[in-house]
């Protein structure tokens, strides 16, 4: 009797060390909720409690075929914890930065920021920018215009995110997962790799503009 054909398993690699991707921006823009979201699909709603200094959560996600281990660091974003958040840039591989659409000045505040990652990041350093709370449109006051603007401006990739019902949060730790895996070695057969492609041509957009 002829054994029945088993398919070839597809190689799963792992990526030897883990990428390490920093969370940014102002303190209440929602980056320890951006991170629990994608880390147990749970929104932290109640009373905020800002974090302190910074921490961290690991995460595996398979793009391709290969396990790529990420090292979450989320930063508190008050002032006074700028110069402990600074040691740890340099070791970032990724940024995520988030701004508020509901807070005018974490949005303004966006370009301080970018002084400070090239101030102290790694030059080929993945950045995205990210408007978060994209879930209260009611209470918008950046338009998603301004953040592609900036982001443009800046040749860095855009979304509008919500931590509460996690619209494109998964999509934005699997496009700087499959950028770094890429960076990391590009196999023979695989195309090139476009993240700021990949993210507009995926994207969730707000459904809702109340803001004119
Ligand atoms: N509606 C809505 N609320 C959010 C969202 N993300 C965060 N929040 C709320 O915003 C507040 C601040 O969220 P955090 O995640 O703690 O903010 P943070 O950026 O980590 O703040 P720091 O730790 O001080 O830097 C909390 O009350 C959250 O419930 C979101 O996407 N939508």
């Amino acid at each position: 009797m002829a054994r029945p054909l088993s398919a070839p398993r597809p190689s799963v690699r792992t990526t030897i060390s883990p990428a390490s991707v920093m969370l940014l921006g102002d303190s209440g823009v929602g980056k320890t909720c951006f991170l629990i979201q994608f880390k147990d699909g749970a929104f932290l709603s109640g009373t905020f409690i800002a974090t302190v200094g910074i921490d961290f959560r690991n995460k595996v996600v398979t793009v391709d075929g290969a396990r790529v281990k990420l090292q979450i660091w989320d930063t508190a974003g008050q002032e006074r914890f700028r110069s402990v958040t600074h040691a740890y840039y340099r070791d970032a591989q990724a940024l995520l930065l988030l701004y508020d659409i509901t807070n005018q000045s974490s949005f303004d505040n966006i370009r301080a920021w970018l002084t400070e990652i090239h101030e102290y990041a790694q030059r080929d350093v993945v950045i995205m920018l990210l408007g978060n709370k994209a879930d209260v449109s009611s209470e918008r006051v950046v338009r998603s215009e301004d953040g592609e603007t900036l982001a443009r401006e800046y040749g860095v990739p855009f979304m509008e995110t919500s931590a509460k019902t996690g619209m494109n949060v998964e999509l934005a730790f699997l496009a700087i997962a499959k950028e770094l895996k890429y960076r990391a070695g590009r196999q023979p057969d695989e195309p090139s790799f476009q993240i700021r492609d990949y993210v507009e041509s995926r994207k969730k957009r707000s459904s809702c503009c109340s803001f004119v």
